[in-house]
């Protein structure tokens, strides 16, 4: 459920007409809906309101300033992945007694910041990060509360670019590793092993792949138990898929109830780290049609907005729908959306049958709300898109369009001002 609706012909972010914002701040332009992003959050904390539980927001989905204050305000934690989103999760307003660190790459300024931040938990997935944890947080004074990310080796059925949880990918480790790294962090000085952490993938859209984890995850947390070495937090990723075309993902509450049937009885606190359930379906990408050409062997309609906008249809070959913003009595052709970047990899759809449009008209690229403006580059040196925030008939403005001036900022020529 979103609040992207046609009252009349015209297309609306909750009370407010699209292309009142467009006017107002131009394309293409990201809108989010605050409604939806509330309303997804509830839902998703709702389903587990039965057990301990602890909703991190995975901050990578998207990581405006307003999006994460408004999920602050909510009582969300984050999911971070790096210096950066450590710093962004803190400016928002969420508590770094809320915050867990995953990734595979952290550096020691990443960690350091972290430990000053005396954030809640490590996702720890390789053995060398979890001496060097242990090591920094021994010279700080300090002691690092800790997960291991076990890798499941489970097919979570998804893309495989996006796909973590199996054995050839470079996530976590596998359990006989993991179990060597819980008995060194019982030993380290620095370390606290407070956690078992698992995420298998992203946009997964059955039930199975997560219960198949989460049953191996039990199984290892026996293993340690038997071992002496008892965990408070089980943390299960993210990953629950949204509906972008025909998918039809588990709602959260179902995915709650199966989950939690599960663990009932644990004396575990649940985290969760959901990013693309919570904001995809809330944001949108508007673009204008700048021309369209038939070429007799295919039909193009190109548009301002490129894959250095929204990258997950090149990237992937995702499905996003694309609405005109005002519905009009046209004739449905079958075109590509391509936007201006110089590849011809650079496409929003292919093949889709469209209402015929005309240069000037919008159109909507539905579900862009997550992986969407975080994924944006400035290749052909297009400054990146606004970002606005709807709250019913309200309107914010919560990220200014690039400039030239930021598309140039830090770059130096050696030879002017007496560098070279
Ligand atoms: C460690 C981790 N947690 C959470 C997420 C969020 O995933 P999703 O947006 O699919 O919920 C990801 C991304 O796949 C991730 O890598
Ligand atoms: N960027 C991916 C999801 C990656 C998830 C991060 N682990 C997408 O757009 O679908």
């Amino acid at each position: 459920m979103h609040h992207f609706w046609y009252p009349r012909k015209e297309l609306y972010c909750e009370n407010v007409p699209v292309g009142e914002i467009i006017e107002k701040f131009g394309t293409p332009c990201y809108i989010y809906s605050l409604a939806t992003l509330e309303r997804h959050y509830q839902a998703f904390d709702q389903a587990f309101s039965s057990v301990g539980h602890l909703v991190c927001y995975s901050v990578k989905a998207n990581s405006n300033l307003a999006i994460l204050a408004a999920l602050a305000r909510l009582g969300a934690g984050a999911d971070i992945v790096s210096g950066g989103e450590l710093y962004r999760a803190i400016k928002a307003g969420i508590p770094a007694s809320r915050i867990v660190f995953s990734g595979v790459g952290k550096t020691e300024a990443e960690i350091e910041a972290a430990l000053k931040s005396d954030i809640l938990m490590f996702n720890v997935e390789s053995l060398q990060e979890l001496e060097l944890i242990g090591q920094m947080a021994s010279r700080m004074g300090k002691e690092a509360r800790v997960a291991l990310r076990i890798n499941p080796d489970v097919d979570p059925q998804t893309h495989p670019y996006i796909s973590t949880g199996l054995r050839k990918n470079k996530f976590g480790l596998p359990l006989d590793q993991a179990l060597e790294g819980y008995r060194l962090a019982r030993e380290m000085p620095g370390l606290s092993p407070v956690g078992v952490d698992c995420h298998i993938g992203s946009q997964i859209t059955e039930l199975s792949p997560f219960l198949d984890a989460l049953k191996r995850v039990k199984e290892f947390i026996s293993q340690l138990e038997e071992e002496g070495i008892k965990i408070r937090y089980l943390d299960l990723g993210g990953g629950l898929g949204i509906p972008y075309r025909d998918e039809t993902p588990p709602h959260p509450t179902y995915y709650g109830q199966a989950l939690v049937k599960e663990l009932k009885g644990l004396p575990y606190t649940l985290i969760l780290e959901p990013g693309r359930v919570i904001v995809g379906n809330a944001g949108i990408l508007v673009t204008r049609v700048l021309y369209t050409k038939d070429t007799g062997e295919k039909r193009f309609v190109i548009v301002d907005a490129g894959m250095n906008d929204l990258a997950r249809p090149s990237l992937y070959g995702s499905y996003h729908e694309i609405v005109p913003v005002r519905r009009e009595e046209r004739e449905t052709v079958v075109v590509d959306v391509v936007g201006p970047i110089c590849e011809s990899g650079d496409f929003l759809a292919r093949e889709r049958p469209l209402p015929e449009v005309a240069p000037g008209d919008l159109l909507a690229v539905m579900s862009a709300g997550a992986y969407g403006f975080v994924m944006a580059s400035n290749y052909n040196s297009r400054p990146r898109p606004a970002e606005v925030l709807v709250k019913g008939d309200q309107f914010y403005l919560v990220r200014e369009r690039e400039s030239y001036d930021d598309l140039i900022r830090g770059e130096i020529i050696p030879w002017e001002d007496g560098h070279a």
